[in-house]
This record gives structure tokens, sequence and C-alpha cells, in this order.
């Protein structure tokens, strides 16, 4: 039997108040730290977000990292970190498809962290216009999700407009069936997000069989909708439930276990290399044959992988298609830039939307 009394627990208390002291005097010299470089980066006109050299700051870490905290939770703290420090450098506004809850709120929170200002629109099209207006300085959207494959909306507005990419998340994305009741009783609509209903298909039709699938802008819209009548039930993230006041009825019904969505962010800072990066493209050939072909040639001499080649039309009025291409590796890279130049050389049209670091789950110790 244990001799533990809850009188033992004071000194651990005592040792975390002391130690939680010193953690935050130091936290406050590295944000005063940060302070001098945003002075810097203002009088040198430099964008105050670096993605790559968080990544460094935080792949540092997990080098020195002696436990017992797991690398994952050290990525989840010094997010937070860099995102407070950022934040005293310059505000940041992060324009997401909303309303609160979405899984592009979570991403932008991965991304930026909880200091930047979250901007929520009704559509995919209000983000753009947010972000191409100058209002928000960054923005997020979805363009593929494991199960589903390509957001179009997305890819059709980064073909339309001019942007650029600086970074990506992977979120995996689990689906919850939430209501007013904790079960499957008397629900006769289920409204969500085109993207999760597809996702949830399988599930919906084992066990929904008759209920109304009612497409609507947001999956937080649907659990909105929910929240005022029993009879509807909304699917998304959990923490949605929680927004709404709702109980989950069905939990992680995507019909496919490690269901993902790759988020893009849009902004103007310029991530330089890694080691670990992606470059996004996208590219039309002339109408002719063996012009795909050609397109590939100059990518597979330089022994350049693709990770995404997926194609649009273009929306030309003719049969042409965009051909969005993602490859590993950084523009900057000479095997990398002396591929995309020959690449640039057989395209009808050519547009890199840049090069950032790829999101990778970090390694746990
Ligand atoms: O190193 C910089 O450039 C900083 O501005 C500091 C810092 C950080 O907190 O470590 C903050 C913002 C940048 O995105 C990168 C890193």
């Amino acid at each position: 039997m244990s001799q533990d009394s809850q009188d033992d627990l004071s000194p651990w208390r005592d040792q975390i108040d002391a130690l939680d002291k010193q953690i935050l005097a130091l936290l406050n010299q590295r944000a005063e730290a940060a302070q001098q470089i945003g002075h810097i980066k203002q009088r040198l006109n430099m964008p105050v977000f670096r993605p790559e050299r968080e990544r460094q700051v935080i792949e540092k870490l997990h080098e020195h990292n002696a436990g017992p905290l797991r690398n994952a939770g050290v990525s989840a703290i010094w997010r937070e970190v860099m995102s407070a420090c950022r934040a005293l450098e310059a505000p940041q506004r992060v324009a997401y498809l909303g309303p609160a809850g979405t899984f592009s709120e979570q991403a932008a929170r991965r991304f930026f962290g909880a200091s930047a200002q979250g901007f929520p629109c009704a559509t995919i099209d209000d983000v753009f216009r947010s972000y191409l207006s100058g209002e928000s300085e960054f923005a997020i959207v979805p363009v593929e999700n494991s199960t589903e494959g390509a957001v179009a909306r997305s890819m059709d507005l980064l073909l339309a407009h001019p942007v650029h990419l600086c970074g990506e998340v992977s979120l995996p994305v689990r689906h919850f069936l939430m209501r007013q009741m904790p079960d499957l009783q008397g629900i006769q609509t289920v409204a969500a997000h085109p993207q999760a209903l597809a996702q949830c298909a399988g599930w919906l039709r084992a066990h929904l069989p008759n209920a109304e699938i009612r497409p609507v802008s947001s999956n937080a819209e649907g659990a909105r909708l929910a929240a005022e009548d029993a009879s509807i039930a909304g699917i998304a993230a959990e923490a949605t439930a929680v927004l709404y006041g709702l109980h989950i009825a069905a939990r992680a019904i995507q019909d496919e276990a490690q269901n993902t969505t790759r988020f893009v962010v849009l902004g103007a800072a310029q991530p330089e290399p890694t080691g670990s990066d992606r470059t996004s493209l996208i590219l039309s050939v002339p109408n002719r044959a063996g012009a795909v072909y050609d397109l590939l040639k100059p990518l597979a001499a330089h022994g350049v992988s693709m990770t995404r080649f997926e194609s649009r039309p273009a929306r030309s009025g003719e049969w042409e298609y965009a051909f969005y291409i993602d490859v590993e590796g950084h523009q900057d890279e000479p095997r990398v830039a002396t591929a995309l130049r020959e690449l640039q050389g057989v395209c009808a049209m050519y547009k890199c939307l840049g090069s950032y670091p790829i999101d990778k789950k970090p390694r746990d110790n």
C-alpha cells in the first residue's frame, strides 16, 4: 500500500512554482530578443514571419531534448512561444474558412499559434478576397484530402490569382456526428460541408440510410443548425461540439481512418531552403501529342520527385487543362532550379506558387 499523502504534493508544487518563475523570466528575455529582431527587420523591410527559422528552432530543440517531454509536446510548446514572440514583432491576421471551430481554423492555429489573429470568412472566395485586398497578411485554404482528393474551389482560385505560398499544414481529420442528443434516434437530416459528407458517405449509408443529406457552407454551420433543431445532426471536429453545446452521437465516422487534409498557407514570406521542402507549380502545355510527357522529362532527368500531379479544366472555354504539380525540394536548390528552368521551356503557362517547408510529423523520442 502506498504511504503517500496529499502533503507530499506540496514540495513538488513549490518546485514547479519556482521553476515557472524562472521559465517566465527566460521567456520574457526571449521575447525581448525577438522584439530586437523585429526592429531590425522593420528597418530592413523584411517579413517578420520566417517559417523555415521556426522549423529550425524546433528541430534543434528536438535534438537536445533529453526527455521526459515528448518531441510532439516540445513542438506544441515552442509553436506557441514563437507565436507570442512573433505577435510582439508585428500583429498578424490570418484569413480562413470559418466560422469558429472549422478544420481550417485548427490548421491556422497549428501553423501560426494562438497569438495570431484569426479572420474567419464565409467562403473560400472570401478567404482569397481578404488576402488579396491586404486585409489579412496571410490566408490558409484546404487543397486536398486523402479520401476525397482535390478541393476544386481552392485550386481554381490559386490558378486565377497572383498568390504566393509560404507553408503547408497536414491535418488529421476525424469527423464526429453531433446533435442535441447523444444517440442516433430521430435524426432526419445530416448537415455538413460537402467534403465532410463525402468523407463519411459509407458510414452515413450504413447507419443513417434514410436521413436527408444536406450540404451547407461549413461544418460549423451544420453544427449551428443542429443546435437549433433536434432533428438535425452535424458532422465536425470534436471541439465544434463543445463550441455549440452539442453531444457527440458517433465518434470518428470518417470512412478512412487516416483521413488527412492538406492546407496551404498564402503569404509574402519567402522561406529559405530547409533540406525538407516542397515547391508547388501550376502549368499548362501546348495542345500537341507528347506535351504532357515533355512536362515530366525535366523532373525525371534531374532526379526531382513529384509528390502531386493533378489536373483541372483551365476554364478557358476550350478543352485545356491546368496541371497542379508539387515537387520535393526548394526552387533555390541548383538541381531543382535547373529542372524548373527546363520545365518552363516546354510549358504554355508556368506559375510557381512558392517553396516552403514540408509539414512532417515530429519524430517521436
Ligand atoms: O528569428 C527570427 O527571425 C525571429 O523573428 C524570432 C522568431 C522566434 O520567436 O524564434 C519569431 C518569428 C519568426 O517567424 C522566426 C523566429
